[in-house]
């Protein structure tokens, strides 16, 4: 920090020498005109000093997330992304996971000691790999971080306002599918990434497969050929399917940045003692350099802490349970007192089209396994019917 002060004055010294040493080459005494810039030049370099000094004591006295260690992250790292060939989110999840409460700072790795973060070319971020760290930032902090970085385009990410509630209306299950689909066609690859990975996925547990064709030969019968929605809620088991597939594979794995809203919006303001800086788990997430707040969905889908045995496809968990547990396990949003599931995010800016993806999946993969069934048992899945699927894909499963 004295560091950085030093460097601001001497900036202000080797200006003042330069206009010095021009007047002087130049050969006549400095006129009025560049005293008065020279005075605001000082006016404005001590102001700038003082802001950082301000800033520095602010850095100084928080209490920042932890960062992990430069060796942490290569030994993590290597160990997940090169010799297990796991996914990048893997990587995240155990270096969040190795800190307590699952809460880490990402911003300036390996030289987060050496250089203040307000320096840094990236804004700091914080990442949250833990079912507690999510629900204190959910249910005490989502008002506070409803905002979106700057960068993100307002059309789509603006502040949460009569937009959002539209938006939220327009995906509402009940208005025409289609349409929807059509208005928003640059979102639709997600449901169906999302339903792509279903498919994938549970192509390896033929035991579920099965469960869930004698499931639709009984509420759809095989003289239909296609499921219906209206088919859809007297599908538990389909649905629990559909829970684990997003549990284990969350078509998004990180949520979108959060931040935390000017102190200009009040009305939004719950907790903040001076608008600059928030708690999480007892650390300090600030405003000033503005932080952005991710969710590592992947990790908290399959936080151990939570979840028994997290990293197994067991659809039945989501059958066992009381109704209690009905919310508690709801895909959308974080409900009760629990926020374990979070495909879609929660709270203030949990996806508006979650509901219309869901149904996107459990409709897909409901047709997609209901005509494997009668292709492979009772071979009438012609090529006339082929047609009218709208999820066949191209090359056979
Ligand atoms: C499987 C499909 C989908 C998944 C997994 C998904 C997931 C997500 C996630 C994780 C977020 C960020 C939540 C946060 O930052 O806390 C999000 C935001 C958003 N999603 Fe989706 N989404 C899907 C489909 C859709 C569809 C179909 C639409 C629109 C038709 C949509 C529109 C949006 C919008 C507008 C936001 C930003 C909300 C805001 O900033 O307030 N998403 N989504």
């Amino acid at each position: 920090m004295e560091a950085v002060n030093l460097t601001v004055w001497k900036w202000s010294d080797s200006l003042l020498e330069e206009r010095l040493l021009l007047q002087h080459h130049h050969g006549s005494s400095p006129s009025s005109s560049s005293i008065i810039q020279l005075f605001w030049g000082a006016v404005l370099l001590s102001i700038a000093n003082l802001l950082f000094q301000n800033l520095n004591r602010k850095l100084d006295s928080a209490r920042l997330p932890p960062c992990p260690s430069l060796w942490e992250v290569v030994y993590h790292f290597v160990l997940q992304c090169i010799v297990k060939q796991r996914p990048l989110e893997e990587f995240f999840t155990r270096i969040g996971q190795n800190h307590a409460g699952g809460v880490i700072r990402l911003s300036n790795w390996g030289v987060a000691a050496a250089v203040p973060t307000s320096f840094s070319s990236q804004p700091p971020a914080v990442l949250i790999s833990s079912a507690v760290a999510a629900h204190e930032f959910f249910k005490l902090h989502d008002a506070q971080f409803g905002a979106r970085p700057s960068y993100m385009p307002k059309a789509m990410w603006g502040p949460r306002a009569a937009y959002w509630r539209h938006l939220q209306l327009m995906l509402d299950v009940t208005s025409p599918r289609v349409e929807t689909f059509q208005k928003f066609s640059y979102a639709a690859a997600s449901p169906a990434k999302g339903l792509e990975w279903a498919i994938t996925a549970i192509r390896q547990h033929p035991e579920a497969v099965a469960r869930v064709q004698s499931e639709l030969a009984c509420v759809v019968g095989l003289d239909r050929f296609l499921v219906e929605e209206s088919d859809i809620p007297k599908l538990p088991y389909l649905q629990a399917v559909v829970k684990e597939l997003f549990r284990l594979h969350p078509p998004a794995p990180f949520s979108l940045p959060h931040e935390l809203v000017a102190s200009a919006d009040a009305s939004l303001q719950q907790v903040d003692e001076d608008g600059e800086c928030s708690q999480l788990l007892g650390y300090d997430i600030l405003q000033v350099p503005q932080t952005q707040v991710f969710i590592n969905i992947y990790a908290v889908n399959r936080d151990p802490s939570v979840w028994e045995r997290p990293n197994e496809f067991h659809p039945d968990r989501f059958l066992q349970q009381g109704p209690d547990d009905q919310n508690k396990l709801d895909l959308v949003g974080c409900k009760n007192d629990s926020c374990m599931l979070l495909p879609f995010g929660a709270g203030r800016r949990q996806c508006p089209g979650a509901r219309l993806a869901i149904l996107f999946v459990q409709f897909g993969l409901a047709n997609q396994l209901h005509s494997w069934n009668r292709r492979t048992s009772s071979r009438i899945f012609t090529a006339a019917a082929a047609r009218t699927s709208t999820y066949n894909r191209r090359s056979t499963l």
